[in-house]
């Protein structure tokens, strides 16, 4: 690092989830290997979507939820880099701040969970599956559309508690956050991306600083994943052009090809009941951050073009 000291202390703000909690020792190893010396600590938080358990997500005000109380600290100086996860961080960040570190993804597919059923293929008519993701709902009910789909709030642990006690016949989580709390054996399948397609930069986790304090984010260099990096932003260009939010059936996820150079992203609009969808598909050259904002304002340019606003204005929201 040019010129800089590296840094004596650092508060890392997390939510008090058991996977906020993980992601945040995570990134607190990450960057001990990296300065040593550093006295790193976690000012874990409560925020109003951690409180608020009673009400589906779109209904209680989407993203920005999980995200004001650690703000909150990073203003007032009793934090220094906020840890998310980036799913979770709304397209547009508030004055005042920014997303300074993308690191590398966790696999970002939709996990298929049961103690009955292998796949949702398998399941019988009128089998209960709960997600309270309206992304994961109208997919599921385009496919199968005998299925009854039922909201599903609160942490892992909670999700996974109805599972077990037979609330649920099966549910639909992210793989990531059930590999980072060893909870992978509950993985009954990964669902093919063509089958759910993923949320824009699920699996991704983000670090939030202020936007003017420029020393924490060449602190922050070395956790950068590029690849990651061109992927999501390619897919939040997306869910940005949209004016995407939790209160809307969205999916964008970018592969790279084999080569590495070539990114394919792929992104829907859906009515919740699955019946009417509008998709894209384009893959591009993409090594400059430029060149990922370009392909995802491309695929937004062609959902629109083939009437995603009139979609998601049908959608009443
Ligand atoms: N919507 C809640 C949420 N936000 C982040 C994750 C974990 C996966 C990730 O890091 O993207 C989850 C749980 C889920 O979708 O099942």
């Amino acid at each position: 690092m040019n010129n800089i000291l590296p840094p004596e202390r650092l508060v890392i703000a997390s939510r008090e989830s058991r996977l906020a909690m993980w992601q945040a020792k995570h990134i607190q190893k990450l960057l001990q290997d990296i300065y040593p010396k550093c006295e790193i600590s976690i000012l874990g938080m409560t925020t109003r979507g951690d409180q608020i358990l009673d009400k589906s997500l779109s209904k209680i005000g989407g993203k920005g939820l999980f995200i004001k109380e650690l703000e909150a600290a990073l203003l007032d100086g009793r934090a220094d880099l906020a840890i998310h996860s980036l799913k979770d961080v709304p397209m547009e960040m508030p004055e005042g701040f920014a997303l300074s570190t993308i690191l590398e993804r966790e696999d970002p597919r939709d996990a298929f969970i049961s103690n009955r059923y292998a796949s949702l293929k398998d399941m019988p008519e009128g089998a209960i599956v709960g997600t309270s993701s309206l992304r994961r709902e109208a997919q599921i009910r385009r496919k199968y559309p005998h299925l009854k789909i039922v909201p599903l709030r609160g942490n892992l642990d909670t999700r996974l508690g109805k599972l077990d006690n037979g609330e649920f016949d099966a549910m639909i989580l992210a793989c990531a956050g059930l590999i980072r709390l060893n909870l992978e054996s509950r993985i009954r399948e990964r669902i093919d991306p063509v089958d759910s397609l993923p949320a824009a930069s699920q699996g991704a986790l983000g670090i939030e600083i202020l936007a003017s304090n420029q020393t924490m984010d060449a602190y922050l260099a070395p956790l950068k994943d590029l690849l990651t990096t061109l992927q999501v932003s390619a897919e939040r260009q997306v869910s940005r052009r949209l004016g995407g939010s939790c209160e809307i059936p969205i999916a964008a996820y970018a592969k790279w090809g084999d080569d590495g150079v070539k990114l394919d992203l792929k992104a829907l609009v859906a009515s919740i009941d699955g019946q009417e969808i509008v998709e894209s598909s384009q893959t591009m050259s993409v090594a400059t951050m430029e060149a990922a904002i370009q392909l995802g304002d491309q695929v937004a340019d062609d959902l629109i073009n083939k009437g995603a606003m009139e979609l998601i204005a049908a959608l009443g929201k």
